[in-house]
């Protein structure tokens, strides 16, 4: 492979690259960088069927974590010279329908956007300086989460809010996680072997973020994230759905500032308030009623909303989980689905806890709706966006 694309994901507290070949979508290598900012950070490199190369070390910034990586590439190979890079940018606003080649004016929009993005568009903006710095004479493209659910109908985006926020501070739903809702939408109607053009979906993305979205047709018809990707599901550091008067009410009987209580709400809450950790794999090894209560909370947000999406849809052809948490976690799947039944909803005990990875369903062979597990892959699809970008 001569001329990969290279693919920088990076997300909240992790960098997640990738080199793919655009002619086989084959990777030459690929690598995680985890719990950046945090005391103990890791880095894991494959280079091909080489063993990965690791370092046990903490990364203080998505700076020195992409300073890592180059590192990686330059001890463990292999050589990098990428024909292209393409990067994960999370909010694109209502500016960005597709992907971009990425410019100063780009880069000036992107940032335009961060406040409305501030675990994500600021850090993604690290990635797209470094790399235009390594790679100067390289085209750069921003594919963006939001740009997916550009389709969703006005009274699906529109907040019953002040009209002057809606015509002069862009105050909408956006929508978020749309690159992964892409990918898993397209993989779910070749697992069925039908059209995406004919599907009701319900796809429900569990990872450290989280969210939930109908797709008719392939198009985004409502998602749980909105203005910002802090509405919705229950996360690991981020409370979702709330009382909107809650800022208020901290503020006059706590002295409160908005700023404080949107980073309570964004970095103190969610399954970490809940139980200690944002980390399911740490809440599923404890069996106590904080733990549990914990996840009765997360798992009945899900329910929640695949009971609204199955209502605004009218019918569904097939639930699928995606995210760290829903491919992984038989138990988050069978309660968020509990006691669906009498809508044809159902895991098969059997299915849903085997140790089998890779796209299946979970549902029994004869079920009226299918559930389906579908590992996403949003370097793959970046690296899809950014080729058809280019040619
Ligand atoms: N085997 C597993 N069982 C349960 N939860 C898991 C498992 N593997 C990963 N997870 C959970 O997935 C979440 C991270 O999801 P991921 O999609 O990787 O995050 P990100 O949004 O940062 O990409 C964490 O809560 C983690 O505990
Ligand atoms: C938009 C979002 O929440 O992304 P992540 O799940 O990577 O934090
Ligand atoms: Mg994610």
């Amino acid at each position: 492979m001569d001329t990969p694309i290279l693919v920088l994901n990076t997300g909240s507290s992790s960098v997640k690259y990738e080199l793919v070949d655009p002619g086989t979508r084959g990777r030459a290598a690929k690598g995680l960088i985890e719990r950046i900012g945090q005391e103990r950070g890791r880095l894991t490199h494959r280079n091909g069927d080489d063993p990965p190369y690791v370092r046990d070390r903490p990364f203080p910034g998505h700076g020195e974590a992409l300073d890592a990586m180059m590192e990686a590439f330059a001890a463990a190979g292999p050589d990098l010279a990428p024909v292209a890079v393409g990067h994960r940018v999370v909010h694109g606003g209502d500016r960005f329908t597709g992907a971009a080649l990425i410019d100063d004016d780009v880069i000036a929009a992107i940032e335009e956007l961060s406040p409305l993005a501030p675990l994500h568009n600021p850090v993604n903006l690290t990635g797209i300086r470094l790399a235009r710095k390594v790679f100067p004479d390289v085209p750069q493209v921003a594919v963006f989460d939001t740009a997916f659910h550009l389709t969703l109908p006005p009274e699906a985006y529109t907040y019953a809010v002040p009209r002057d926020w809606r015509d002069r501070l862009g105050v909408r739903r956006y929508g978020f996680h749309g690159t992964s809702y892409a990918y898993v939408s397209r993989r779910a109607a070749a697992l069925l072997g039908r059209d995406l053009a004919a599907l009701d979906l319900i796809v429900l993305h569990l990872g450290n973020g989280a969210s939930a979205t109908a797709i008719s047709g392939g198009r985004s018809v409502d998602t749980s994230m909105g203005l910002t990707p802090l509405e919705g599901l229950v996360m690991g550091t981020r409370s979702g759905d709330v009382d909107p008067a809650l800022g208020g009410y901290l503020a006059r009987t706590d002295g409160m500032d908005a700023q404080q209580v949107e980073h309570a709400l964004t970095h103190d809450s969610g399954l970490l308030a809940l139980a200690g950790s944002s980390d399911m794999r740490t809440i599923r090894a404890r069996d106590d009623a904080e733990a549990r209560l914990a996840l009765d909370v997360y798992t009945r947000r899900i329910r929640k909303y695949v009971g609204a999406y199955y209502a605004l849809l009218g019918r569904v052809d097939a639930i699928v989980f995606t995210g760290g948490i829903g491919e992984n976690d038989p138990l988050t799947r069978a309660a968020a689905l509990k006691g669906l039944d009498r809508l044809g909803i159902t895991v098969d005990t059997e299915l849903n806890e085997s140790e089998h990875r890779g796209e299946r369903p979970v549902s029994p062979p004869t079920a009226e709706v299918p559930v389906l597990v579908i590992p996403t892959d949003e370097e793959q699809e970046i690296a899809h966006q950014t080729l058809t970008l280019l040619t």
